[in-house]
């Protein structure tokens, strides 16, 4: 599938990294009847791929935008390490959304540098990691094309090396292949993990998708809302790397029925 990736060496753990949210509420409007998320509990540590999932509105992004230290908390907190993720900080927390968020006029590895030289890279330096950050996700032969020569798959590769390239701790992805069709979102979705797993990068990926949820998790996370809140945590056993023979088990067949049944608001497993 990417026959010309290079391979990162894995990160060394000489300390594993963990995210802490503890009892998060977010509150946007403070007259606001509820909420948008509250009594939020949980931990990720460094190599776990934590999914989340719940219906529409019921704080999935505000969430992650909370863990990544772009929103603060009303009460209860984040912490990295110990330590309060009071501000944005990409060498932690970086996001890839589901619009790519590239700059069209900027080659593509200097959208892949550019968040190096934010964070005070020099500019050869920031080039050369650039490039070797695109070989890793499988795109040394596109760094000096623009992103409108890409297909979409391949751009939202390219935003993934960038956040990739800043090494963060934690990689935060909001409903990123949202965007592509279905055939596009599983083989990258397989690339993906793989090339991320060879990394030993830890990723919360919030997606509306059954199947990715499955795929993409060590850990699933179910919402429900009125207010935002934690319903469920399940634990994902198949091991790594997966391949897209899993989704044809019967484990992912029964894992996508208890999904269904739990994210439907008025199901009797959702209030268990
Ligand atoms: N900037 C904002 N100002 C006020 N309220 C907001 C803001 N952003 C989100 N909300 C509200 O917070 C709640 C949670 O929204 P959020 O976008 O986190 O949900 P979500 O689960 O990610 O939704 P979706 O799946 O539709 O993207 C909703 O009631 C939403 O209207």
């Amino acid at each position: 599938m990417l026959p010309n990736r290079t391979v990162r060496e894995t990160k060394e753990t000489k300390m594993i990294s963990h995210l802490n949210v503890e009892n998060l509420e977010i509150r946007y409007n403070v007259n606001a009847a509820e909420p948008a998320i509250t009594g939020v509990n949980l931990e990720i540590k460094q190599g776990e791929f934590v999914t989340v999932i719940g219906p529409s509105g019921c704080g999935k992004s505000t969430l992650l935008h909370a863990m990544g230290g772009m929103l603060s908390p009303s009460s209860g907190g984040i912490y990295l390490d110990g330590i309060e993720m009071a501000r944005p900080d990409p060498r932690q927390a970086a996001f890839v959304f589901q619009d790519y968020s590239l700059f069209p006029w900027k080659k593509v590895v200097d959208n892949v540098a550019m968040g190096l030289r934010f964070a005070g890279e020099d500019k050869k330096v920031a080039l050369e990691k650039a490039r070797a950050e695109l070989g890793f996700v499988g795109l040394a032969d596109k760094a000096d094309k623009y992103p409108g020569e890409l297909s979409g798959g391949m751009q939202q590769r390219v935003a993934v090396a960038r956040a990739l390239a800043l090494k963060p701790k934690f990689l935060l992805m909001d409903e990123p292949f949202g965007a592509l069709d279905e055939q596009t979102r599983r083989s990258l979705g397989q690339e993906l993990t793989q090339i991320l797993h060879d990394a030993g990068q830890s990723v919360v990926l919030i997606t509306h998708s059954l199947e990715e949820a499955i795929f993409w998790a060590d850990r699933i996370v179910v919402m429900k809302a009125g207010p935002g809140e934690i319903s469920k945590e399940i634990v994902v056993d198949e091991p790594w790397p997966r391949s897209l023979e899993f989704m044809t088990t019967a484990r992912f067949d029964d894992l996508r029925a208890e999904l269904f049944h739990r994210i439907q608001p008025t199901t009797a497993s959702e209030a268990k």
